[in-house]
């Protein structure tokens, strides 16, 4: 069989919904893939139990539809679903790896992307690919209609995850129509600041660059404790906190790596204040999909 590691992402970083995306070095999907008739998918991990096996269903299964590829996926989840860790991307990202190399397709990274992006609109109605991208390609990802940018930054993260679950669909319906031109002003601005951050490994920037007003309010709401476990991150010296994809996970950046038991620890108290438990990964940017023959 042929394995792929693909890891957890943390989309949208406030400023860039739908568009940026970031491979977390902790935690990941392993897929395992061998050719087959038709494919079947079987599921174990964290959350397997909520994840259908119907390849028409699964994010992975969908890839294998994409690329032509029929195969006995076999995933082993490490990011539980509903997350807001690019759950279903991982296994997408991973899927679309394993498959090019054991049919031999030669698909760019471009086409991958555009296959796993496929399964997260099976999941999610939107075929958005800024969770997709990351696990794929690594690093900072800029994911648009005209293809992929990346960059590899270095940066240290804590990614806290309550007991709770959202799922992107629901997440998706609460996002405001439309923007004031106050509100596109700043998320320009904002934008810009976290890519400017990103190329300079310079949390600060990058911190700044996380504030925006339309999209993180409305779903804050549907995160019990978000304010607290932020208030709390940002005592403990995180330079920024954002929600992570479409919720309930908190992304925190650090300016040391050292700094990141700390702001774990406060978040993990925020959390609590509001009585919910919750866990945290001291993670980092990590690299895209790993391919073991
Ligand atoms: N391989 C998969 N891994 C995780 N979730 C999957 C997978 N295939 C389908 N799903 C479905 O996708 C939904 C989770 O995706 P989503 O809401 O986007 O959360 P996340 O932010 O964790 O990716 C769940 O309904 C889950 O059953
Ligand atoms: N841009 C998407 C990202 C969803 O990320 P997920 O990790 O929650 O699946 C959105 O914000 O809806």
């Amino acid at each position: 069989m042929l394995t792929v590691r693909a890891p957890a992402t943390s989309a949208n970083l406030g400023s860039g919904f739908d568009v940026f995306g970031l491979a977390l070095s902790a935690p990941a999907d392993v897929v395992r893939v061998e050719k087959a008739a038709e494919t079947t998918i079987e599921v174990t991990g964290a959350g397997s139990q909520y994840i259908p096996t119907d390849p028409a269903k699964n994010t992975a299964g969908v890839v294998a539809r994409e690329l032509d590829a029929p195969a006995r996926i076999e995933i082993d989840k490490g990011v539980r679903p509903a997350s807001g860790l690019g759950s279903s991307a991982a296994s997408a990202a991973g899927a679309a790896v394993a498959l090019n190399a054991l049919y031999d397709r030669g698909c760019s990274d471009e086409e991958l992307v555009r296959a796993a992006a496929e399964g997260e609109a099976v999941v999610s109605g939107a075929a958005h690919a800024d969770n997709v991208a990351p696990s794929i390609v690594g690093g900072f990802t800029i994911a648009r209609a005209d293809g992929v940018t990346s960059v590899d930054a270095e940066l240290p993260l804590v990614v806290c995850l309550p007991d709770i679950v959202v799922s992107t669909r629901d997440a998706r319906e609460v996002v405001p129509g439309t923007v004031s031109m106050e509100e596109m002003v700043e998320t320009v601005g904002s934008a810009a600041t976290l890519t400017t951050g990103m190329h300079r490994n310079d949390p600060e920037l990058v911190g700044r660059g996380l504030q925006e007003s339309v999209v993180t309010p409305a779903r804050a709401a549907l995160v019990t404790g978000y304010d607290e476990a932020k208030r709390a991150a940002l005592d403990a010296g995180a330079t920024g906190v954002t929600i992570s994809g479409a919720g309930p996970g908190v992304l925190a950046v650090c300016r040391r790596p050292e700094d990141r038991r700390r702001v774990a620890a406060a978040m993990l108290s925020g959390f609590d204040e509001a009585d919910i438990d919750a866990r945290a990964y001291q993670t980092a940017v990590g690299g895209g999909a790993e391919l073991f023959r």
